[in-house]
């Protein structure tokens, strides 16, 4: 194994306490003071950092003994449940933000719906800009990406079984040719890596369950039927069938994921990664490297024998909807901490206000069972949805079902109206419908009694999200935008960022891009506030540097969450800004301190 390689398992042991129960000073290294070198037996002062299992009493022994340890070196291992089939669990206590899933993907391809592109890089094509495969004729942009291993798949299955050479001309529109392409390299593997073929075959497929979908008969024309035309030979040599084809379908449905490293975002299916399980407040974020692994870190400490998971729909829609599209998509209804819990955790992030009569009644209104809250209940009784009520927390007021949904329903028509981009229209919004009150003048007054929606309900976070990026862009750029904003517009952006990342640190907390996008939005506000401050007060050294170190602790929280973004992405560009913001301002700070003498930090 290379050093490299090595380095990265190795971590400072942790302290260890030996007979003495620690009242000797520094590590003791009595006979029975912890754990022994795996090696020699000698005590250990090292620790394996991939799964914190291993001892070693320096780096030659853990070296020596990495061919025996690799295979039970994770900090993730498998486990099964009739509940959930297959998953990953903590193999050891994690700390946060420990990245337990490095992983390239087993298999790669373009996204489903697009006009011809360069089967390796991805790159749109043009009639000017294709060059046909010498081989098979697909099209791609280069002679280096037509030898590119990622392009052997279809390459090879064209040449043995269609019998004659592509040939894709429409260029700019979706060609549906591509739709079937993850689907034909995966079964490319059967003869060419039987051992992929194996795992891609024991993932999940619930090709059962999407019989008769409409996903699957639009797959049966689109990619199945489509497939064995084309490549008649799969199916009159190989002895593929349909059936074979749409269970391919239903494992890529159910397991793939999109990369964003592509516009539009590509598919990928990775090994390990795909026995991650769901779960509406995660324990573990992913990401993707440059390279298109997948990344995956904790996000808040897990326990040994926990279950990691990751969040397979959008945490920022509504309890009823998320369930609905977990179940329309992977074919499970969710009955994590989350959908179990009405209040999200206290967040009533899905809840009504009560607008029952007692004047300023604290309340929520709830559903009965947050099971069935927002569609057809799971066990498929379509009247059950009516007889279902969502009672207030705290009086006795309560609303039937069908009331609530038409209510939400209401404010969602209003909100797929609204424009972001109008900040205005936004708090109006957020004044209607929540209750918010804004040091602003705004245009038109609704006077409400009591909100409609709880206040944090997942409409008002979806208008504050915009409104708190919107605020400030209208400049050449960052700093002029925000130094057009009025104090009551910077005031509200700072308290909409402070509110947004408090709810997400406690409904979404793996949800790092958003929480870190919005505390460098803060350091900005910050900034511009002490720039104010400035031409207010005049210099003040120990204002300017009390704002100073609170810009720079909001640019290193979102360094922090951000630090796994790759620079290809947006959030990946703003980890690069935020970087280059705290060397200006860690120089700032030393030439305030070399200037007035106070601590930098
Ligand atoms: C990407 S696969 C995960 C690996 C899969 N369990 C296996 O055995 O291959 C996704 C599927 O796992 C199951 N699953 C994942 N998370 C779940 C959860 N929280 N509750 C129930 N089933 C879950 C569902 O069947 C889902 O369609």
């Amino acid at each position: 194994m290379a050093t490299k390689q090595l380095k990265q398992h190795v971590k400072p042991p942790a302290p260890q306490q030996g007979p003495c129960a620690g009242a000797c000073a520094g590590p003791c290294a009595g006979p029975s003071a912890g754990p022994a070198c795996a090696v020699c037996g000698a005590p250990a002062g090292q620790r394996c950092a991939g799964c914190g299992g291993a001892y070693y009493c320096g780096k030659d022994h853990q070296k020596q003994h990495w061919k025996q340890h690799k295979p039970a070196c994770s900090p993730v291992k498998e486990s099964r449940s009739a509940e959930m089939g297959r998953f990953l669990v903590a193999a050891r206590n994690l700390d946060a933000g420990e990245v337990v899933l490095k992983e390239a993907p087993m298999l790669e391809a373009p996204p489903p719906s697009t006009p011809p592109l360069c089967l390796t890089c991805y790159k749109p094509l043009c009639e000017a800009t294709a060059r046909d495969c010498p081989r098979c004729g697909w099209p791609m942009c280069s002679t280096e990406c037509a030898n590119n291993p990622k392009h052997r798949g279809e390459c090879r299955l064209t040449m043995q079984k269609r019998g004659n050479r592509m040939n894709i001309r429409n260029f700019g529109l979706p060609h549906p040719s591509y739709q079937c392409m993850a689907t034909l390299r995966c079964l490319a593997l059967k003869e060419a890596q039987p051992a992929k073929w194996l795992r891609l075959q024991e993932m999940e497929s619930h090709h059962e369950q999407r019989q008769g979908s409409p996903r699957m008969e639009q797959e049966r024309f689109a990619v199945a039927q489509f497939i064995l035309r084309v490549f008649p030979k799969l199916r009159d040599e190989d002895k593929i069938t349909e059936d074979d084809i749409l269970k391919v379908c239903g494992i890529l449905q159910v397991n793939g994921h999109e990369v964003p490293l592509s516009e539009p975002p590509h598919v990928a299916v990775y090994d390990k990664g795909s026995l991650l399980a769901h779960s509406c407040r995660a324990n573990c974020a992913k990401s993707f490297s440059s390279a298109g692994e997948l990344v995956v870190r904790t996000s808040t400490a897990v326990k040994a024998g926990e279950t990691l998971t990751i969040c397979y729909t959008d945490p920022m829609w509504g309890t009823a909807a998320r369930r609905q599209h977990l179940f329309e998509t992977k074919f499970f209804w969710c009955r994590c901490e989350r959908c179990l819990d009405r209040t999200e955790f206290g967040t009533y992030f899905s809840a009504l206000g009560c607008p029952g009569e007692q004047p300023d009644c604290p309340g929520h209104i709830l559903p009965d069972d947050p099971l069935v809250e927002g569609g057809a209940p799971e066990d498929g009784d379509p009247d059950m949805g009516d007889a279902m009520y969502w009672r207030c927390s705290q009086c006795d007021v309560s609303m039937p079902q069908g009331s609530v949904l038409s209510l939400l329903r209401r404010v969602g028509e209003d909100l797929a109206e609204l424009d972001k981009d109008d900040a205005e229209a936004c708090r109006i919004f957020l004044q209607r419908y929540g209750g918010d009150e804004f040091p602003l003048d705004l245009k038109e007054k609704d006077a409400v009694r009591r909100p409609l929606l709880s206040r944090h309900h997942f409409y008002l976070t979806d208008v504050r999200l915009a409104l708190a990026q919107r605020y400030g862009q209208d400049g050449a750029d960052a700093q002029q935008g925000l130094s057009q904003l009025t104090a009551g517009e910077l005031a509200h952006k700072r308290a909409l960022c402070h509110q947004l990342i408090q709810l997400g640190e406690k409904l979404v907390p793996a949800e790092h891009r958003m929480r870190g996008l919005l505390w460098f939005e803060l350091h900005a506000v910050e900034a511009e506030g002490s720039r104010r401050h400035g031409l207010d007060q005049g210099p003040d050294p120990d204002a300017l540097r009390a704002s100073l170190l609170e810009s720079r602790r909001c640019l290193a929280e979102a360094v922090n969450l951000l630090r796994c973004e790759p620079p290809e992405l947006p959030e990946g560009k703003v980890l690069r800004q935020a970087r280059l913001n705290l060397q200006d301002l860690d120089q700032l700070l030393c030439a305030l301190h070399n200037a007035v003498g106070v601590a930098p930090m």
